[in-house]
């Protein structure tokens, strides 16, 4: 009987594909699904209970017309007052994990450690302590781009003492956080603080110090990290027993074409792009990438400086650095095509022009509100493969990935750019790849930087024009409750979603 049933599928199975059974594919039961958002983007109370001034307080304050729609997050979705209903909305998606920040000058309203602030102890005590009561994993980044303005003022990340600096901020947060938060993140985003805040205008604190700035910060906000993370692994894992890291964002690039040229352009867009930050962890010999600090050092010489723009690692820092992170964290959103030929058209010095690749989005791929965001095809996979190949396979966590749209509940093309992701993440998991957490971005609208709140990239809309910031899941949001409960990618929904969307603790 068992044999007629199969012999009557194959042979309908070229006419009538519904009858072969698909193959289903799970995430592992231990796989981490969680959800992203950071201090600045969604707390709000800019100036209550004792906190000190940061970064996009004083840009936003100071400069208006840097921000698109002149906004600021001075209240932004006011996570300050409505943790509790963030955590309620985490109980509803069913993620066992939440990915946050902590405001360093919320903290140390001076910046330094000299003086710690109760209120926001106490703030993310009730967090932490909410999140826990439902099993959900905090996992806490320590800096997502809030410096302290007074830090700022004495440079910032081109001041080697951030490393110090960032260290005592660092061990406070470990202090008093750390018998339950497990999974500490130290920096989010290397490459957006140092090329976006200090090698142009693109985020705060605007430095625009081009081709010099992105590398002095490169270097001295790496070993920032490192020394976080030497206090975590011999002062407090011990007792704390957990895990730190650093997150990087990794965009997805393939060559245009099949040349020569083309391979070598895509290796310098990996190591300008993102393997400055990361070689000097995670690769054996230590410090910057060999083939692009060659080239910035050529460069340098023929542009009439002495030494290289690219300060360069000692043998003891690179010591130092290597291998301080227990995981690699990717932020993982877009992608793009390179190709060897460019215009020559660059500032010099700066980084585009140290690069000197060009990037190609080819018409058919999905565009989003954000003009650097575009759905290439299979991105997540060609991503993790790119990092496990480089630094043999380290356990991987995504901790962001999303979608922008404009305001409003219909969010069908977020649903397709995150089906599209979860393959792709199935695709890397059959390969091998040592993936262990998926984090999408993010659990709420927020403040998108210069933005403002003209991009969404929330799986909750937040109404910014209702004082009490209601939040309201969209289709998404959804679509990620069915993914975590079933651990299978659904690609049908319940039009009915919004009813569906209730908590099952279990
Ligand atoms: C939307 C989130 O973006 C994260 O930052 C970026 C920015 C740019 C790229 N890129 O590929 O060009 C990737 C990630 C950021 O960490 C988060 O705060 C959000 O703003």
């Amino acid at each position: 009987m068992k044999a007629l049933v199969v012999f009557f599928c194959l042979s309908l199975a070229m006419r009538y594909s519904t009858c072969v059974p698909k193959q289903r594919r799970t995430f592992p039961e231990d796989f981490i699904f969680g959800v992203s958002t950071a201090s600045y983007q969604i707390e709000g109370a800019w100036n209550l209970d004792g906190k000190g001034e940061n970064i996009w307080d004083y840009l936003t304050h100071n400069h208006v017309e840097a921000i698109a729609d002149l906004s600021n997050g001075d209240i932004a979705a006011d996570s300050y007052h409505n943790y509790l209903r963030d955590v309620e909305m985490l109980r509803e998606l069913g993620v066992n994990a939440y990915r946050f920040s902590l405001s360093w000058s919320r903290i140390l309203p001076t910046g330094f450690a000299n003086y710690i602030n109760k209120a926001a102890i106490d703030y993310y005590n009730n967090l932490i302590n909410e999140l826990l009561k439902y099993n959900i994993k905090p996992v806490v980044t320590l800096y997502h781009w809030d410096l302290p303005q007074k830090l700022q003022e004495l440079g910032g990340f081109g001041n080697p003492l951030i490393a110090d600096w960032f260290e005592d901020y660092a061990r406070v947060a470990f202090q008093y956080f750390g018998d339950r938060v497990k999974f500490w993140i130290t920096i989010n985003e290397p490459k957006e603080i140092c090329l976006d805040g200090y090698g142009s205008t693109a985020k705060a604190p605007m430095l625009n110090e081009s081709g010099i700035g992105e590398y002095i910060c490169a270097k001295n906000l790496i070993i920032a990290h490192a020394k976080a993370y030497h206090a975590y692994s011999n002062d407090f894992k011990a007792t704390q027993g957990g895990v730190c890291g650093i997150t990087f964002s990794v965009s997805s690039a393939q060559p245009l074409t099949s040349s020569e040229e083309d391979a070598i352009a895509l290796e310098i867009h990996n190591q300008g792009e993102w393997a400055i930050y990361s070689d000097p962890i995670y690769s054996k010999e230590g410090g910057f990438p060999k083939e692009f600090s060659e080239r910035i050092a050529l460069k340098s010489l023929q542009q009439g400086y002495p030494r290289s723009r690219l300060p360069a690692y000692t043998e003891e820092e690179k010591d130092f650095v290597r291998g301080t992170s227990d995981f690699f964290g990717v932020n993982h959103y877009s992608g793009s095509l390179v190709s060897a030929v460019t215009s020559n058209n660059f500032v010099v010095p700066s980084f585009n022009d140290d690069v000197g690749v060009s990037y190609y989005t080819p018409e058919e791929w999905p565009r989003s509100v954000s003009s650097w965001l575009t759905q290439m095809p299979n991105s997540l996979n060609i991503t993790l493969t790119r990092l496990r190949d480089r630094y043999d396979n380290p356990e991987i966590y995504i901790t962001e990935n999303g979608w922008s749209t404009y305001q409003g509940l219909n969010d069908d093309t977020r649903v397709n750019y995150m089906r599209a992701a979860w393959e792709s993440a199935l695709d890397a998991l059959d390969a091998g790849i040592n993936l262990k957490g998926y984090m999408a971005w993010s659990l709420m609208d927020n403040f998108e930087w210069r933005e403002g709140y003209s991009e969404r990239f929330g799986l909750y809309e937040v109404d910014f024009e209702d004082p009490a910031r209601t939040r309201t899941p969209r289709k998404s949001a959804f679509v990620y409750k069915q993914l975590i409960s079933t651990r299978e990618v659904d690609h049908d929904y319940d039009p009915d979603y919004q009813s569906i969307m209730t908590i099952n603790d279990s």
